[in-house]
């Protein structure tokens, strides 16, 4: 249901959807506080309780956001039913229901005569944005890990909740959604134990929705969260977890203070680029930007430091006062880039409006990696590294929704690993990944990406999946039943070692379908294994087209190469001679069609003329027709390409 869910939302034709109109981010999306003031010396550490909500993509966690941001008086009421999600703040994130870029809030809340600071932060709940669940993840000493109480433990739930125990955090067990008739809380309940280890009496029961038992989960932050640690005495060390960009103030950085007091004019110095700054701006989100006078420690908030460069604020980073030197904190591992396309725009002279465009987009989105690239047929263009398909997806909507780019983007690629007998290369552009001629000599082997896979599905769907995972290569194949004992509502989690490269394409389809819309999918890196691909070429009459090349599995090339050559003749015109389209794998050529050409009749005009006149004009006609093939010009129209480009994709 999930992926269901996902899928229809993010109505995933995944690659060419249809341009929708502005929105921006950034600072227009943040707005000041009008008279708003919070005496930040009164919120000792034992007042403040840093947490994040932890679950499934759909499970709640922005509904219970908003209604947490409610009881506490932090945003106005709304109607029951009416779901602003005031944290998904991108217009892709309201259009298609799911977080993609982590939120803070700080929300003020009396509780045993006392005035608390509870920091939420936000975190989305798609497999490609693992990277921001586990940056949010570190400002935080607790987390609610919230299940859905009709579907119970999924793919992700999972994940999320080994991340946060990791990372040493409390967790509170949350069953939400107990309003829905399909919801089943003493069988889930149960699966939370058997899957987490979870006692059933700290289970809290709500509703996001209705806002029924949100008041417990408020009253668990306080009493089950550990409040930070930190002293006010001890050298400042302020944990630098996320940054937007503003076009005025420029980098805006998201800190949780560890030592120290930080304060508007102090001089700071980074652990990471040694570079020094001085606090111009400082404040919280609550969850507009209320400006405050100081942050002490255990508290969060946002400081603007004359940074002009997004990469200047490193998402890990410790600052320290410039002058003193200090431990840095642990930071985390950097996004790693594991999908990447070519995005070209439609109209090649928009070629500097459109880089401009990305380079301005990825300033608010750290983990898109950027190259230019140039191809025959589609012109300039850039090659961008994505940390999966949806997040690709998403970046392209916000290029056309927020900059109104017109753009066409090649099918997805991963990065392989091209083992020389000296040395060793990344590739990820089909176009350079080495011939097969080289493949046996100079090549000592080729590496493709692979993830550890966990599906989880209803048992009478587990036939279909375990079909799924062998028809996309997968290896190391177990599963094991997760409600043991409870009949045909059994579920089943499935693991596997399957190529990256595999789900990029259909498999997310695939699953859905095959499953009914009920099964989830969550994967992690697992690494490099030697893999036998090989690069496939099309010929057009003879020539190679660059933009059409493709990274194959031997075992799938012939099937792969007749396909292709099948949908090639289909939407490139015919032209004024024959045209051989052909798929070739090194020097063998795998697949063969033939477009026809069209037979303009030049002797159309000689009624009833001399044979040997006729003969000499359709003559003169072939020997055209030669020359036009010998130099190659094949006439394709962008139009074709697109096409092809699109269905490649599919
Ligand atoms: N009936 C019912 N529906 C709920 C409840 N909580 C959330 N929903 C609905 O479930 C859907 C998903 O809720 P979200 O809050 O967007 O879920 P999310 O976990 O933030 O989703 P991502 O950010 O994409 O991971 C929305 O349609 C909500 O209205 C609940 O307690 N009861």
């Amino acid at each position: 249901m999930a992926i269901l869910m996902q899928c229809r939302r993010a109505a995933l034709s995944l690659y060419f959807l249809g341009p929708s109109t502005r929105a921006s981010f950034s600072t227009s999306t943040r707005w000041r506080a009008p008279n708003k003031s919070v005496a930040m010396e009164d919120f000792t550490c034992d007042l403040i309780r840093n947490f994040s909500i932890i679950a499934h993509i759909d499970h709640g966690k922005s509904t219970l956001a908003d209604r947490l941001l409610e009881l506490t008086g932090t945003i106005k009421k709304k109607e029951v039913g009416k779901n602003e999600q005031v944290l998904d703040k991108l217009k892709v994130e309201r259009e298609r229901g799911i977080t993609v870029k982590a939120q803070t809030a700080s929300m003020i809340h009396s509780f045993g005569g006392r005035k608390h600071i509870l920091n939420l932060i936000d975190t989305p709940g798609h497999v490609d944005f693992a990277w921001e669940v586990s940056r949010s993840l570190a400002a935080c000493q607790g987390a609610l890990l919230l299940v859905d109480a009709s579907q119970g433990v999924q793919a992700q739930t999972i994940s999320v909740f080994h991340i946060a125990q990791e990372r040493g955090l409390k967790i509170i067990p949350v069953l939400n959604k107990i309003d829905l008739p399909a919801a089943q809380p003493e069988r889930i309940a149960a699966q939370m134990q058997s899957t987490f280890g979870t006692n059933p009496e700290d289970i809290i029961r709500i509703s996001a929705k209705t806002g029924r038992g949100v008041e417990d989960v408020l009253q668990a932050i306080v009493e089950r969260i550990p409040p930070p640690s930190g002293t006010t005495t001890s050298p400042l060390k302020a944990f630098l977890f996320d940054s937007m960009y503003d076009r005025y103030r420029g980098v805006i950085s998201l800190v949780a203070i560890q030592d120290g007091i930080l304060k508007k004019g102090d001089r700071v110095a980074s652990c990471h680029t040694k570079k020094k700054y001085e606090i111009t701006d400082i404040g919280i989100l609550n969850p507009e930007e209320v400006p405050v006078t100081s942050l002490h420690p255990g508290q969060v908030g946002y400081i603007a430091c004359n940074m002009k460069e997004s990469s200047e604020a490193h998402i890990g980073d410790t600052l320290h006062r410039a002058g003193a030197s200090v431990d840095p904190m642990p930071g985390f591992k950097p996004a790693k880039a594991m999908v990447y396309a070519g995005i070209f725009p439609i109209d090649t002279s928009d070629f500097p409006k459109l880089e401009e465009s990305i380079k301005r987009l990825a300033l608010t989105d750290r983990s898109v990696t950027i190259q230019r690239e140039s191809s025959t047929a589609l012109g300039q263009g850039c090659r961008l590294g994505f940390l999966g398909t949806l997040h690709m997806d998403v970046f392209r909507q916000r290029l056309e929704d927020e900059h109104d780019a017109n753009i066409i983007i090649t099918a997805p690629t991963v990065p392989y690993k091209i083992v020389y007998k000296d040395k060793e290369v990344y590739v990820s552009n089909p176009t350079e990944f080495p011939d097969s001629v080289d493949v046996s000599s100079k090549v000592k082997e080729v590496q493709e990406p692979v993830v550890k896979a966990s599906i989880i599905v209803p048992e009478e769907y587990f036939g279909d999946m375990m079909d799924l995972c062998f028809s996309h290569r997968a290896e190391e194949l177990e599963h094991k039943y997760l409600d043991a004992g409870t009949g045909t509502e059994s579920r089943i989690m499935l693991n596997c070692i399957i190529p990256l490269s595999e789900i990029v394409t259909d498999f997310f389809d695939q699953l859905k379908s095959r499953s009914s819309g009920f099964a989830s999918f969550d994967y992690e890196e697992a690494g490099y294994k030697p893999s036998n691909l090989a690069k496939m070429v099309f010929l057009l009459n003879g020539k190679p087209v660059d933009a059409l090349a493709l990274i194959v599995h031997r075992s799938h090339e012939d099937a792969i190469g007749k396909l292709w050559v099948k949908k090639l003749v289909k939407v490139i015109p015919r032209q004024m001679y024959e045209v051989p389209i052909q798929a070739a794998v090194g020097k063998k050529i795998i697949a063969r069609e033939t477009l026809s050409a069209y037979r303009a009749d030049v002797t159309a005009g000689l009624y009833g003329g001399h044979v040997e006149r006729k003969m000499k004009v359709l003559e003169r006609q072939k020997e055209g027709k030669a020359r036009m093939k010998r130099m190659g010009t094949v006439d394709m129209p962008q139009e074709a390409f697109f096409e092809i480009m699109s269905s490649k994709s599919k």
